[in-house]
């Protein structure tokens, strides 16, 4: 007998890392969404309430409906399901705000229905939903919130997820700027093409993060934490973003760029101390400036969306 009813939480994440923009992802641990899904009778889905920010409770509106109206349409259930959704991750934040929605309806559903579907095949479903909030889609931050840890998502269609380990002692300082940067906006900003030069420096990077995450080699990752393609774009859109990036840099990160398509700053450390030592630099940065801001030191999160 399947249960009726699951609460979750589903984490913020953290997509390209630098050096992987649309690929690469890590899950948080310390910020993330809960949401109730439960069985009922009438067939279809129902977004009854949201709490936390305004978001539509229209489930053809809403990222956490579309993917699971997704995932009915294939499962073809003879019954439905009512989603409650306790947001605490900012739209429009950079750390995976409607990632976290549309990942945890699919997760959830996924329980619910006997978890007839792998992994991959919620991360599939998730990425309808997502599509809708990016105008395109991508599993960067899906991908980590569904499997947990580093991921790397080698090919949208087929989808093929790779799940990377997680080096022992590492440890990620978020700063979020309270101001609102649309993924579309951010996405629609990049150029089209870029020189070759760039490009052999940021798949060298990438490989080499990779590699450095299989050894455990602090002094690659370091090397590795270079974004010579999207940020150089984005940052532009971040207030003080040179500022917080050099001061955590000295204050003992490894690296540090924009967390997905911004305005949050992600930086990774090795040990909690450094990690707390770049978040008291991020913090002084910010704390100079008129705009408001949050800040989180988070492990990494390698179990994903998990049931409470
Ligand atoms: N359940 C939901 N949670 C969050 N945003 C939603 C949801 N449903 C629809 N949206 C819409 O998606 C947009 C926010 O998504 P967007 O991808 O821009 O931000 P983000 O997920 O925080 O960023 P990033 O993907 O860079 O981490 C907003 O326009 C919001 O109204
Ligand atoms: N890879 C995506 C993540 C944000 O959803 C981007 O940077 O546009």
């Amino acid at each position: 007998m399947n249960k009726k009813e699951i609460k979750i939480f589903s984490p913020a994440t953290v997509a390209n890392v630098s050096c992987g923009y649309d690929v690469l992802g890590f899950c948080l641990d310390t910020i993330g969404d809960e949401m109730v899904i439960r069985t009922t009778e009438r067939k279809g889905i129902f977004i009854t309430k949201i709490e936390g920010y305004d978001l539509p409770l229209d489930a053809t509106k809403n990222v956490a409906g579309v993917s699971a109206l997704a995932m009915i349409a294939d499962a073809k259930p003879d019954f439905g399901f009512e989603i409650e959704i306790y947001k605490n991750i900012k739209p429009g934040s950079g750390i995976g705000s409607s990632s976290a929605s549309a990942s945890g309806s699919v997760f959830a559903i996924n329980e619910l229905l006997g978890r007839p579907y792998t992994k991959t095949q919620v991360t599939g479903f998730a990425m309808k939903g997502e599509a809708l909030a990016s105008g395109s889609e991508h599993a960067d931050n899906l991908a980590p919130g569904i499997f947990g840890g580093f991921t790397l998502v080698k090919s949208i269609s087929p989808l093929e997820v790779l799940q990377l380990p997680t080096p022992k002692d590492i440890y990620a300082t978020i700063i979020h700027p309270q101001i609102e940067i649309k993924t579309s906006d951010a996405r629609a900003i990049l150029p089209k093409t870029f020189p070759l030069k760039d490009a052999i420096t940021q798949w060298a990077n990438l490989g080499s993060f990779v590699h450095a995450l299989h050894t455990s080699d602090y002094e690659l990752l370091k090397r590795s934490l270079m974004d010579v393609i999207v940020e150089p774009h984005r940052s532009q859109l971040i207030p003080h973003f040179a500022e917080v990036k050099l001061a955590a840099l000295e204050h003992g990160a490894l690296g540090a760029s924009i967390s997905g398509a911004g305005p949050a700053i992600f930086a990774l450390s090795k040990g909690i101390e450094n990690a707390e030592n770049v978040e008291k630099a991020m913090r002084e940065v910010y704390s100079k400036t008129a705009i408001a801001f949050e800040t989180y030191v988070s492990k990494i999160n390698t179990e994903g969306i998990r049931e409470l």
